[in-house]
């Protein structure tokens, strides 16, 4: 049986939380705990990305969804017998004034229910010529731009208790995990590259001399999301698998018109986000179990 905990219901006036205070962390999980009891472990991590809440409907017992985007949900469930908490939606760092250490709280507080393992998932811009429209990428590696440019969420006096101070980010996209996503997608069929995931700040879309500027440095998908999530799940000593729907092809030409929109990133979402899901069931039914 799943629990589904919203965080868009109505909330009473709260005190603001410090993302950088293991006690609030700790008041974060014991509220959840109130709510979803011993439901509350997990030993996988699901984040899902823009329009990619549906991989939610792979938990049995949840209805399904019928608005694309982001949810606010957090559900515990079971995914071919892994015990599993996904989070349909996340917080973006232009949403919360480049605060990457709140946007990355999640992750700390599914640690705190067991999660050793994470999945996450964006939507993304695609760079690589090869890539098109619909296709997945596992990231292999990233730049994280807000990161390198001081906006890390590990930022600020560090708490031993959340990890290291100084956290090696070298492996952060397990080469194993992405050894066992390739062989389920040759498996199933479908069209799953390897590459490097951009994490610019946004909430624009970048130019195309912004484009030529990443390609030249040999990005393949462009995005706003996720390297600080990862980041301070390397910190907790979590292993992550990160893949990226290509919901639109960046453009390269600033005389070529070609607009995109955040409409198009969740319709590109819809049409595709069935086989993201059935290629992350597959991954999970391979993956063996904790
Ligand atoms: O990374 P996710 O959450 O999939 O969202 C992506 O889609 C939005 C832009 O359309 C941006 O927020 C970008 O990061
Ligand atoms: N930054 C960025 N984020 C995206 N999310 C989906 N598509 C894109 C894109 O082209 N650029």
């Amino acid at each position: 049986m799943s629990v589904i905990i919203n965080n868009n219901e109505a909330q009473p006036a709260r005190a603001q939380i410090d993302p950088r205070s293991y006690e609030d962390l700790l008041i974060i999980a014991a509220t959840i705990r109130e709510i979803a009891g011993d439901r509350a472990q997990a030993d996988i991590g699901i984040i899902c990305g823009s329009g990619l809440g549906g991989l939610g409907n792979l938990i049995p017992g949840f209805p399904p969804l019928h608005v694309p985007g982001h949810k606010g949900i957090m559900l515990f469930g079971r995914i071919a017998g892994h015990r599993v908490v996904c989070l349909q939606g996340r917080f973006h760092p232009y949403e919360y004034n480049m605060n990457l250490a709140l946007c990355a709280l999640p992750v700390r507080v599914i640690h705190q229910f067991g999660v050793r393992t994470l999945l996450v998932s964006n939507a993304a811009g695609g760079i690589n010529p090869n890539f098109q429209y619909g296709d997945l990428m596992l990231i292999k590696d990233h730049i994280f731009l807000p990161g390198l440019a001081g906006m890390s969420p590990l930022v600020g006096i560090n708490d031993d208790r959340f990890g290291a101070r100084f956290v090696s980010v070298h492996d952060s996209y397990d080469r194993s995990f992405r050894k066992l996503a390739l062989d389920v997608a040759t498996n199933q069929g479908i069209r799953v590259f390897e590459g490097i995931y951009v994490m610019c700040g946004g909430p624009q879309y970048e130019s195309p001399a912004e484009v030529s500027l990443f390609k030249t440095v040999g990005a393949d998908a462009l995005g706003m999301s996720t390297c600080h999530e990862v980041t301070v799940a390397r910190q907790c000593g979590i292993k992550v698998l990160g893949m990226s729907l290509i919901t639109n092809i960046a453009n390269l030409d600033a005389d070529n018109s070609v607009e995109v929109s955040h409409e198009e990133v969740l319709q590109a979402a819809s049409e595709n986000g069935a086989r993201a899901a059935q290629f992350v069931k597959g991954i999970l039914e391979k993956l063996p179990l904790a």
